[in-house]
This record gives C-alpha cells, sequence and structure tokens, in this order.
C-alpha cells in the first residue's frame, strides 16, 4: 500500500518535473548522428529524400488554404510572405528548401548541437534562417499567433506528452494558419515495415530510432488537433521504398501518413 503510494507520488512528481514533450533520450540519439545528418546516402537518408514529397504538400497546402498573395503564386519565391516555424527542425533539412521558396523560417529543435549544425550550414549556403535551441513549449509561451505555418515532419513519433506538444504548436499558429504533421501511424504493418524492416533488417534507418509505443493513429492525432481548434484538411497516406529510398503518397494510412489541419478562428 505505501509502496504503491509512492510510487504514484513519484509517476506524479516525474510528471510535473517533465513538463515538456522532450524525451531527452531522443535528444541523444538524434545527436549521435550529427556529423552524416546532412550526407543524403547516410542515416538520415529518408529525411532527404521526403523533402520531394513534403515541400509540395506544404507548398500546396498553403496554397489551397488560401495563405498566398495571389501575385505570388508564379513567383520561385512563391513562399515571400510566409512565416513558418519548423518545430524539431534538427540539422535543417526541411527548412532550408522552405526557405528557398522565399518563406520566413524559424527552426526549433530541443538539441543544442543539432541547431547549431543547423546554423551553420544555413549560413554556408546564404539562407536566413532563425534557428533557435529551445522547446516548443518554452517557444510557444513568447509566440502566441505568430506563424502562417506550424511544421512538425518527423518528429511527434519522437515526443512525450503529444497532447502538450500540439497544444504549443497551435498556441504559436495564427488563426487559419496550418499545421502540417507527417508520423508514423499505431499499428502492427507500421511496426513491421519501420522497425522490423527498415531498421532491423535493411538498415535503411538507424537501428533503435522509433518505439511503437509513441507510434499515433491518425485518428488520434485528429482528435488532439479538434481539441486545439484545428480542423483536419488533408490526410495522405505515405509509402516508402527502402530498396529505391524513394516516397509516394498512398491511400491507406497504416504505415507513415500526412496531415494538413488548419486552425479555426476563436469562437
Ligand atoms: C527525425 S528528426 C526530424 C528532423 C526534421 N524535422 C526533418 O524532417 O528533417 C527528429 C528531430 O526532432 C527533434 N525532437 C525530438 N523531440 C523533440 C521535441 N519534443 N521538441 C523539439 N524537438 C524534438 C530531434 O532532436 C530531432 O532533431
Amino acid at each position: 500500500m505505501l509502496i504503491r503510494a509512492i510510487g504514484s507520488r513519484w509517476q506524479n512528481f516525474r510528471k510535473v518535473a517533465t513538463a515538456s514533450s522532450v524525451d531527452n533520450e531522443e535528444i541523444q540519439h538524434f545527436e549521435k548522428f550529427i556529423c552524416e545528418w546532412w550526407n543524403e546516402f547516410g542515416p538520415m537518408k529518408p529525411l532527404h529524400s521526403m523533402n520531394k514529397l513534403r515541400i509540395p504538400f506544404i507548398r500546396d497546402g498553403l496554397i489551397n488554404a488560401g495563405a498566398l498573395n495571389h501575385d505570388d503564386i508564379n513567383n520561385p519565391k512563391i513562399l515571400k510572405n510566409v512565416s513558418i516555424l519548423d518545430v524539431g527542425c534538427g540539422g535543417g533539412i526541411l527548412s532550408e528548401p522552405l526557405a528557398r521558396l522565399g518563406s520566413n523560417v524559424t527552426g526549433i529543435d530541443a538539441s543544442t548541437n543539432l541547431v547549431h549544425l543547423a546554423q551553420v550550414h544555413a549560413k554556408r549556403n546564404s539562407l536566413e534562417i532563425n534557428y533557435l535551441a529551445t522547446s516548443i513549449e518554452e517557444h510557444s509561451s513568447k509566440n502566441v499567433e505568430k506563424y502562417d505555418a506550424v511544421v512538425a515532419s518527423e518528429v511527434l513519433e519522437h515526443v512525450v506528452e503529444k497532447e502538450k506538444f500540439l497544444e504549443a504548436c497551435a498556441k504559436c499558429l495564427k488563426p487559419m494558419g496550418s499545421i502540417f504533421i507527417t508520423s508514423i501511424s499505431k499499428t502492427l504493418l507500421a511496426n513491421f515495415a519501420v522497425i522490423f524492416l527498415a531498421e532491423n533488417t535493411f538498415q535503411q534507418l538507424p537501428k533503435g530510432t522509433h518505439q511503437f509505443e509513441k507510434f499515433i493513429e491518425p485518428s488520434e492525432l485528429q482528435k488532439m488537433l479538434e481539441d486545439q481548434n484545428c480542423r483536419t484538411k488533408l490526410v495522405h497516406g505515405i509509402v516508402y521504398n527502402v530498396f529505391t529510398n524513394n516516397w509516394h503518397w498512398c491511400r491507406d494510412t497504416s504505415v507513415n501518413f500526412a496531415i494538413q489541419a488548419v486552425k479555426l478562428k476563436s469562437k
């Protein structure tokens, strides 16, 4: 009885002490690959190849959500009037092409070392990106309704306290702004495809990158977004070919998926 009471107190204490979405073991895991982050054929190669799919997804999602001026549609810097927060930006694989499309990108990550890498890499490529080593909870406390779009790509499956994470993401978003998320579904098929095949068998991803318990089904994510006043606009399934390192859209969302949701105006 006493042990159970102490155990429950300890759990509550831990919840308060770690009142953040950051799992430090995850951050340490990603920092191991810092030297190879920008190697297109290295351990982060699926993130590099995923850009072919997720950049048009974000760009077209913003066009369809009416976030762009009509005059900008044919401009190579099509996103020039759009402010984007890239949450869990890592070394900047997604932030950089978004900045090349003209958008005003802020990238945040819980890893100071990865943010430093991102800063150095952007500078070398003459890109102006505002990178910050911080948590989304901290950032959202000072940047309420600041961004036209918030992106969290391949991050949610590494986060604890997903509701808190999404609440903070939504807080940073302007009303009628879009949140774009890509993640992994909590299904046995995803466990097999991502952990057994991609990680353990073909080693297309570093072993130990994913834990099944942290995956989330799109329907559960949609519900959490609704709770933050964000209405789902699009849900796509994504399939990764481990042999060709190519990503494709598909109907089936039971392994990888992408969601765009729009923050409604407050009632
Ligand atoms: C798989 S990488 C994705 C990086 C980037 N989004 C991309 O697609 O190129 C996951 C990143 O999320 C960061 N991360 C994990 N949990 C986080 C959290 N709770 N808050 C902020 N960053 C987090 C890690 O440090 C890592 O850089």
